[in-house]
């Protein structure tokens, strides 16, 4: 290694100090020399050698880097190896010096502080005098200290090694050694036990032996302390990688704290969304499992039901089996029995017809009617009802009496003023039937002006007539026979005959209306062309119909009647019958007839009205006794009113007629002409009747030859 010490020429005669130079006065210089060395202010001083790491990166980088004080430190410490090397040795002169005169005058104070600016000016660090005795590691670290780096954090040295601190790089007072201890010394041997321990040995300058030993031993702690400190270098060495390690740990470690903070946030407002929701759900789950508990209870319930319900379902399973069974066995009865009433409602149809037969084709029913309240102060005929089917009518005018006599005649039925329009009916009613099994029903009222033909045939609101009650008969009808297949429809037409003209009541249009032939039909079925003609649907929209037909009707004051009916009013109902199984097809008329009355030309106003109207009812007696004498021409086309009536009157038709006579005295002439055609009627009909009437009255058994 190479020597730093001073080359022989630089050292020069040491000057006697005129004032001796202390160690502190060395440290000074050192101090200032190295100010000015390193460039820093004549106040700044080096800091001291300390293990504080925080500082050391400082002084590696003013030092030139840790190698360079590394071996700056190395030539500090290898210098007394120098001097050991130049030293004279006992017995042996220094090769290296010239002398000893030179050896001590390089020894000398002022080169000794020479060689340590030269040291210094190398880049080695200023060591403080390293006191005898010096306090190890006080504390492992300094308080604030540390890299800049690092920041704040202070790093902890193991105590294990702990690392001394320097004291300030001056000696203080109190350990600079007396002035004794020095002189001690000043024999050029150092005094073993004599130097305090700390204490800065006072040598004298020229006492190089002594000077020797000094730097031996400061040798030895330097080298001591290096090692030391070369072992904390190394230590240190690792310190940065650790550190920055430690900090790019503590970064990631921070980021990752950061990250985690938030994943935390995120996570916590997660957990307390979570938290709300399973409150919610808890909350849901409470009420569900009370539905549930009731549901349970109701189901437990609908279990107890059903169960119940189902014992009883098998019963009636059971039942519905046996009732099946029956059903089965009746629905064969059903048929049968359908079968049988249908045929035995044929036969009902055939015996009913034909007891309408045998009672003839033309009926006569008489029906007187009452005085009404406002008529009380008109003459009475004398009326004597010897049955219900004879009456007999007595004028009480005397003179009429010797005239015309007593007056006896027979009807069919004979209604006295009291019977009211229910009775009436009843004996209406089964030539209705009639109707529905297929036949052609002729129902007219015949008798003077004012004689209760309207009355009979219409009614009056609170006491309907034949009209309505044979609508509501047909209805009731109608339902019953759809229980046994037959489906019917029913069609009206209302019309009026005044004048020998035709008029439509159900339309207010003036029309071309004729009587017209059905071609090619057997029966001379006829028909009324342009005439309206209705569905009916119900008994209400029928009478809706007449009511309308009755407002359209021409009627006039009579002497007989405020309100008389001045023309021939004619409804027509025809039911079509259909029975959809057997395929058989009915079809029936009813002809309700409200002839205009009779009246006697010398009373009436309206001559040619009058003479028409008894016109009129003139053919209608007419064709009724051509029938009934079975003439082989039937004047049907005399007048509208018979042509109108022909299917009615002849072939398979049933006819009835009303005779309404008033009681009064004054009508006493028309009433008794009135039955007196009606009798005639009676009289053709009842030709054969009175003939077996007869037969029946002497002998039984001349009925049956009568009969044959
Ligand atoms: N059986 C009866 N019971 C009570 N009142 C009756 C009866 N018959 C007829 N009347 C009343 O006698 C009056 C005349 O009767 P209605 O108008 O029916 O006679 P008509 O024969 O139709 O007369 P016309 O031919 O002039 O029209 C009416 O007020 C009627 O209410």
């Amino acid at each position: 290694m190479e020597s730093r010490l001073p080359k022989p020429s630089a050292i020069k005669r040491p000057m006697p100090p005129n004032k001796p130079i202390l160690p502190t006065d060395r440290i000074k210089a050192n101090s200032s020399t190295f100010n000015a060395t390193t460039g820093g202010s004549s106040n700044q001083t080096l800091p001291p050698l300390t293990r504080n790491l925080q500082n050391l990166p400082q002084v590696l980088a003013r030092h030139g880097g840790k190698c360079e004080l590394r071996q700056s430190i190395q030539n500090t410490v290898d210098f007394p190896n120098a001097a050991r090397a130049a030293s004279p040795e006992p017995g042996k002169p220094f090769s290296n010096f010239p002398n000893r005169t030179k050896l001590r005058r390089s020894r000398s104070a002022s080169d000794v502080t020479e060689m340590r600016l030269n040291l210094k000016r190398a880049g080695a660090p200023t060591l403080s005098t390293i006191p005898t005795k010096f306090t190890r590691n006080v504390t492992a670290a300094v308080p604030g200290a540390g890299s800049g780096r690092i920041g704040a954090r202070p790093v902890s040295i193991p105590s294990k090694r702990p690392v001394a601190v320097a004291p300030v790089p001056t000696v203080p007072a109190s350990t600079r050694a007396p002035r004794a201890a020095v002189a001690a010394t000043s024999k050029g041997k150092p005094v073993a036990g004599t130097t305090a321990p700390g204490a800065a040995k006072h040598i004298a300058k020229y006492d190089f032996k002594a000077r020797f030993y000094d730097l031996l031993e400061k040798h030895k702690a330097l080298r001591a302390k290096m090692d030391k400190q070369l072992e904390e270098m190394a230590e240190l060495e690792g310190l940065p990688m650790q550190l920055e390690e430690t900090q790019n740990k503590l970064i990631e470690i921070e980021s990752k704290l950061k990250n985690t903070m938030t994943d935390k946030e995120c996570l916590q407002r997660q957990v307390k969304q979570h938290t709300n929701k399973i409150e919610t759900i808890t909350s849901s789950l409470g009420r569900a499992k009370d539905e549930l508990n009731q549901l349970k209870h109701t189901h437990q319930n609908i279990k107890t039901e059903h169960e119940s319900l189902s014992v009883e379902v098998l019963e009636l399973r059971e039942r519905t089996e046996n009732l099946m069974r029956n059903n089965k066995q009746l629905a064969t009865d059903l048929a049968v029995c359908r079968e049988q009433l249908f045929q035995s409602n044929m036969d009902r149809k055939d015996l009913h017809n034909t007891v309408m037969d045998l009672r003839g084709n033309i009926r006569v029913f008489c029906r007187v009617r009452p005085p009404l309240d406002v008529e009380q102060s008109r003459m009475v005929c004398s009326w004597t009802y010897h049955d219900e089917a004879t009456v007999e009518l007595q004028s009480i005018d005397g003179q009429a009496k010797n005239k015309i006599g007593q007056q006896v005649f027979n009807f069919d039925q004979v209604f006295h003023p009291n019977t009211n329009q229910r009775e009436v009916f009843e004996m209406v009613a089964p030539l209705i039937q009639s109707a529905l099994d297929g036949y052609n029903i002729c129902i007219f009222a015949y008798g003077q002006t004012g004689s209760g033909k309207t009355y009979t045939m219409d009614g009056v609101s609170d006491n309907v007539g034949v009209i309505p009650r044979t609508v509501d008969l047909l209805f009731d009808s109608i339902k019953n026979y759809r229980n046994l297949g037959w489906e019917y429809e029913l069609k009206a037409t209302f019309l009026e005959i005044y004048n020998e003209v035709l008029y439509d009541l159900l339309s207010n249009e003036q029309k071309e209306m004729e009587i017209r032939m059905v071609k090619n039909s057997v029966k001379n079925d006829i028909y009324v062309s342009n005439i309206t003609e209705e569905t009916v649907r119900d008994p209400e929209h029928l009478r809706e119909l007449m009511h309308l037909a009755k407002m359209n009707r021409a009627t006039a004051a009579t002497a007989g009647n405020e309100r008389s009916s001045r023309s021939h009013a004619v409804t027509k109902l025809e039911l079509i019958g259909h029975h959809a199984e057997k395929q058989e097809t009915c079809v029936g008329s009813i002809n309700l007839v409200d002839l205009a009355g009779s009246e006697s030309p010398k009373t009436s106003t309206r001559m040619t009205e009058t003479k028409n109207i008894n016109r009129s009812l003139s053919e209608l007696t007419n064709v009724i006794l051509a029938l009934l004498q079975k003439q082989d021409h039937i004047p049907y086309r005399n007048s509208k009113l018979t042509h109108l009536l022909m299917p009615s009157l002849g072939g398979n038709s049933k006819t009835l007629m009303f005779i309404n006579v008033a009681p009064f005295q004054d009508c006493f002439q028309e009433s008794v002409k009135s039955l007196r055609f009606a009798a005639s009627v009676n009289s053709c009909k009842l030709a054969k009747a009175k003939r077996n009437r007869y037969l029946n009255s002497s002998s039984i058994a001349n009925n049956s030859s009568c009969e044959k």
